[in-house]
C-alpha cells in the first residue's frame, strides 16, 4: 500500500507560487494499477518522485508498506564511472538481492554486449534507457513507479522484449503510471486519477477519469 495524507508541494518560481498538491489524500492498494491523467507541466514527474522518496512533500504524509521502485528510466542511483556489471551489483546489494541474478538479467536484457563491461557514462542514450529499464525489472518491488509509460528505445528487439516481462510481472505487481495521455494508461491500469487543481480525483475506470480530463483540458 502506498497513501499519501494531506500532501501539499509547491514551487516558488520567483514570480508566483506553483501548486503541485494541494492537501492531496489518497490510497493506491497492491493489485489495483493505477493511471495518472495530467497535462504537461502540472506535476507527473514531481509526483512520482514523491512516491519514490525522491522528493519530500512540504506537508503531509505519505507511507508506504510495500516495496516501492525508483521511477522507471531514473538514472539517479547509477553512478556513469562505473560499469552496468559495476552498478547493477552494487544495487542489488542495496536491495539485498542476490548481485549474481540482477547482472546476469540486466546483461541478458538489455542486450548491449561488450558494452555492459564499459562504463555507463559511454552510452548512448538509448543504451542508457535500456539499461535503467532491464535493472528496474531485475530488481522485485511490488509498486512500479511509471513517468510516461514505457522508456522510447528505438531497439524493437528490446521493447519486445521488456514489454512481455513487464505485462508478466503486472500479474503479481502494481503499477503506477502518470501520463498526459489516456493512450498509455490503457494497457496497464485498472483504475485512474485525473490531477487537477492540486487534487487527484480518482475513479473506478479509466473511461471516468477520461470523461474528466477530456473535458477539462482538451475540451
Ligand atoms: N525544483 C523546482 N523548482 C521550481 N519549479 C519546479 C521545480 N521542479 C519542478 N518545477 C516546476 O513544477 C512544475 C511541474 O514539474 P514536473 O516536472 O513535475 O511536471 P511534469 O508534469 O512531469 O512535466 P512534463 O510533462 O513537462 O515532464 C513545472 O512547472 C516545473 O517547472
Amino acid at each position: 500500500m502506498l497513501e499519501f495524507e494531506n500532501v501539499s508541494k509547491s514551487f516558488w518560481t520567483g514570480k508566483q507560487r506553483k501548486v503541485i498538491l494541494d492537501r492531496a489524500t489518497f490510497r493506491v492498494e497492491l493489485g489495483n494499477s493505477l493511471g495518472i491523467l495530467a497535462p504537461n507541466g502540472t506535476g507527473k514527474t514531481t509526483i512520482i518522485n514523491m512516491m519514490a522518496g525522491l522528493e519530500k512533500p512540504d506537508e503531509g504524509k505519505i507511507t508506504r508498506t510495500s516495496r516501492v521502485s525508483f521511477p522507471l528510466g531514473f538514472m539517479g542511483g547509477v553512478v556513469n564511472k562505473h560499469t552496468a556489471t559495476e552498478n547493477c551489483r552494487y544495487i542489488a546489494r542495496i536491495y539485498g538481492l542476490d548481485p549474481d541474478y540482477v547482472e546476469a538479467f540486466s546483461r541478458w536484457l538489455c542486450g548491449i554486449d561488450e558494452y555492459f563491461d564499459m562504463p555507463v557514462g559511454t552510452f548512448s542514450s538509448g543504451m542508457r534507457a535500456r539499461f535503467s529499464f532491464s535493472l528496474l525489472l531485475a530488481l522485485e518491488f511490488d509498486i512500479y513507479l511509471i513517468d510516461e509509460g514505457m522508456p522510447a528505445t528505438t531497439d524493437a528487439e528490446f521493447n519486445r522484449k521488456a514489454g512481455t516481462i513487464l505485462r508478466d510481472r503486472l500479474q503479481s505487481a502494481t503499477v503506477i503510471v502518470v501520463s498526459h495521455q489516456a493512450q498509455t494508461l490503457e494497457k496497464f491500469c485498472r483504475s485512474a486519477a485525473v490531477l487537477q487543481g492540486g487534487q487527484l480525483h480518482m475513479f473506478d475506470t479509466l473511461e471516468e477519469a477520461k470523461q474528466l480530463y477530456d473535458y477539462s483540458h482538451q475540451g
